[in-house]
């Protein structure tokens, strides 16, 4: 909040803005320098590591990739942060104690001196001056937190916080809060500065974007105590729409690879609900100096090859989603081994007989076989084994067991080359192949597209009704599974993969040296190397499994299949999750919050809520409010902390036909009334009609389904149909309090006569 404002006798308010920009112009020239000359020492560790390629030895050639590859990256660092570099100091009281372990005590030695002892620079990165004198400190660095935690109740040291404006190379403007007005703070014996109206309204109030954009000079108390918060177990953090969640979730992932980078080695999964929250949010991490280590993908990307393309309707999620799905697959994956060519006898001759398994023993050893838990495609050699038992019992049949040591070993020794024999045998190999077929996911889940082998896997889990549901929604996929699915479809592709288990893959290629070389002369440009080495993370990210962080943004709207599904890729790993159980869209939140406290297991739980609203004005938090009160009573709603003295919009049309024409003309309105973004949030079912409302508008504005527009935010929002939004499904009251909540400025919100709107135009639901 801002503090009163000290003010200078002899000076215009211009004039000490003027002179202070000076003084930080002054530090970035300074700063910029000292980059440039980190620039340079980067530059060269590239050049002399690209030269070493004349050494000729393997250990060369591996040395100079580490230093091309780190030197690469440093320089990749340096040139991302050259903008806005620099955002934030601290004037400090002096210290009661001296730094323990690198860090600062954060009590003054004298409450009451209004002295400045200390000031300290804040930004992307830290960067010491020749002599390792701090010029700026990391925003991750212990040293840095009381520029976020400081407040007028619990000063600490800070008597001056100022966050600093600037682009490219130019200090903008510098915003003053002042923690301790009442010692009146002198600096260097004169009184201190304070210039500005405080710097999160004036961030707060700037357009949007279609990206996100990093809050690093703003983070508020309660969201730096989230950041900062000890990854140990699990972080479980809730609060209203616009508390900061997704963004808090980034900035820790930040803040955990400063902080261990060795341990976050292993990764950094971040989870999200759709691909639109995850292109929106991709560039905060690159801004805040981090990206290799950190893998965002939506929840229906999250198994290799699978692209979620499709949407399920409310009621097939339900049964998609729901932990009773895990038998059914189960049972699906194992009859998926009967097809309709499957044999039915197995006939092959050995040892000058004809051996014979007709349908009843394959039937009782496919049995035997399955007995326990092994994944099906690793069961393969344990199936080989029992026929040849089988067939080896065949042999026998009939005749005298050995009666002495002698006998014995030759029955033994007739048997390794029984074994050896069939192992070898053309007919018993294409028996084994098309009796156990080693199954993919899809081809499993392809099978359940007949209604009636669904309804036999489905026996005691689904009713008849939700075994036509399912069915209808895979009448699309081909024999194999092949078609497009959606993100419930991946998660239970991902079930099946566990129940599969990974085939054997064939042996990857063995590589020439040769070869190698000739690659290494190929890298010859600076882009290539910085290509390569990308490619070669993007491979390494790619290929993980198992993370060392998992962060779930929008937990609420996770299904129990889904918990599972991302629960595979955590076993060892600490979590953060946020989430808001008021915005899910998961028919059920008791079922998912128990699938997600079975995914934690015991690990240990810290709890955090977010309770200021940072998105939406006052004016559009209360109509939104309307709705929370309906959709989940009892629940406290986020406090905003501006008010724009702009009140929402209520539009009705008398008929239907004409939602199109209203439609657009309040988009065209609201374009021109904000300089940013304008969404309009429609029921799923319309969002192709919304598209053509808009079309031609050009790219501010945006048509969503509702659960598209979740975590999104907009300039301007216009919610049409409300009461579509609602009926949706049983957690539609929810999804429209996410479409109410996603305005940073102005909201309209639209009405047909099914919505049933006052003369005002306000739809029943918002009365
Ligand atoms: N400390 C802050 N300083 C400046 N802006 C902030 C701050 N905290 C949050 N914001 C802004 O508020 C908006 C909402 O943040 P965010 O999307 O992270 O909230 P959320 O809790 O995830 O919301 P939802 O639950 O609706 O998805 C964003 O524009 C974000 O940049």
């Amino acid at each position: 909040m801002p503090a009163p404002r000290s003010t200078q006798a002899a000076d215009t308010d211009e004039s000490i803005r003027e002179r202070e920009i000076g003084i930080e112009q002054a530090h970035l020239d300074q700063v910029y320098a000292r980059l440039n000359e980190k620039l340079a020492e980067a530059e060269f560790l590239l050049d002399e590591a690209s030269q070493k390629w004349q050494a000729g030895t393997p250990g060369a050639y591996a040395e100079r990739d580490a230093q091309v590859s780190a030197a690469g990256r440093h320089l990749i660092r340096l040139t991302n942060e050259y903008e806005d570099f620099l955002f934030g100091r601290i004037d400090l009281q002096a210290p009661d104690a001296p730094e323990e372990d690198g860090i600062p005590s954060q009590t003054p030695l004298d409450p009451d001196d209004p002295t400045i002892a200390e000031t300290l620079y804040i930004g992307r990165l830290g960067v010491l001056d020749a002599e390792y004198g701090p010029l700026v400190i990391d925003w991750r660095a212990p040293a840095a937190a009381p520029f976020y935690r400081a407040t007028p109740v619990q000063p600490g040291r800070v008597l001056r916080r100022r966050v600093i404006r600037s682009r490219r190379r130019r200090v903008l403007g510098v915003e003053d809060d002042l923690l301790r007005p009442d010692l009146e703070p002198t600096l260097d014996g004169e009184p201190v500065a304070v210039v500005g109206d405080g710097a999160l309204m004036a961030t707060l109030g700037r357009a949007r974007s279609h990206t996100m954009r990093d809050i690093v000079s703003s983070i508020q108390h309660e969201q730096d105590v989230v950041i900062r918060a000890q990854a140990a177990g699990a972080t479980l953090v809730t609060g209203g729409p616009g508390t900061g969640k997704t963004a808090v979730a980034l900035h820790r992932a930040a803040y955990l690879l400063y902080h261990d980078r060795r341990k976050y080695a292993g990764g950094i999964l971040v989870v999200s609900p759709t691909p639109l929250l995850v292109s929106y949010t991709e560039g905060v991490l690159p801004s805040l100096g981090e990206e290799g280590q950190v893998a965002i993908r939506a929840i229906g990307n999250l198994v290799e090859g699978v692209e979620a393309e499709r949407y399920d309707s409310p009621e097939v999620v339900r049964i998609k989603g729901s932990a009773r799905m895990v038998a059914l697959l189960r049972r699906a994956a194992r009859a998926a081994l009967d097809r309709r060519d499957t044999p039915t006898e197995l006939r092959v001759s050995a040892m000058g007989e004809v051996l014979t398994l007709d349908q009843h023993a394959l039937r009782e050893l496919r049995r035997t076989a399955l007995n326990g838990t092994t994944p099906l495609n690793l069961l393969k050699p344990r199936a080989r084994r029992l026929l040849l038992d089988a067939l080896w019992s065949r042999l026998l049949r009939g005749r005298p067991a050995p009666v002495d040591r002698y006998e014995r070993e030759e029955l033994q020794r007739q048997r390794e080359s029984f074994d050896e024999y069939l192992s070898d045998d053309d007919r018993f190999l294409s028996f084994l192949d098309a009796w156990w077929p080693l199954l993919t996911p899809r081809q499993v889940l392809g099978t359940l597209r007949d209604p009636r082998r669904l309804s036999r896997q489905a026996r005691g889990a689904l009713s008849g009704q939700e075994v036509r549901l399912l069915a209808d929604s895979w009448q699309h996929l081909g024999p194999r599974g092949e078609g497009a699915l959606s993100a419930h479809d991946a998660a239970l592709l991902d079930e099946l993969q566990t129940l599969l288990g990974e085939p054997p893959r064939a042996r990857s290629r063995e590589v020439d040296p040769a070869e190698l070389l000739t690659g290494l002369d190929e890298v010859t440009t600076y882009g290539d190397r910085i290509r390569r080495d990308q490619e070669a993370r993007e491979a390494a990210r790619r290929e993980r499994s198992d993370y060392a962080h998992v962060i779930v943004d929008e937990a609420q709207d996770l299904t129990p299949m889904q918990w599972r599904m991302v629960g595979r890729r955590a076993r060892n790993a600490t979590w953060t999750i946020v989430g808001d159980p008021a915005q899910s869209s998961w028919i059920d939140p008791a079922e998912a919050a128990a699938a997600m406290d079975e995914t934690l297991g015991g690990k240990p739980r810290r709890r955090f809520t977010l309770t200021t609203n940072y998105r939406n004005p006052a004016e559009i938090a209360e109509v939104a409010a309307r709705v929370l009160a309906q959709a989940a009573p009892g629940t406290e709603a986020p406090k905003a902390v501006r008010a724009t003295g702009v009140v929402p919009r209520f539009t009705a049309v008398a008929a239907e036909e004409r939602m199109g024409a209203a439609a657009r003309a309040e988009v065209e309105r609201l374009l021109a009334e904000v300089d940013g973004t304008v969404g309009i949030v429609v029921p799923m079912d319309r969002r192709d009609e919304a598209a053509r409302w808009i079309a031609g508008l050009g790219d501010r504005a945006v048509a969503l389904g509702s659960l598209e527009a979740k975590g999104l935010e907009y300039d301007a929002t216009v919610v049409a149909d409300p009461s579509g939004i609602a009926g949706e499904s049983e957690a539609g009251l929810r999804v429209l309090y996410v479409a109410l909540t996603r305005a940073t400025q102005r909201l309209t919100v639209l009405s047909g006569p099914l919505d049933l709107p006052d003369s005002a135009g306000v739809p029943a639901l918002l009365q």
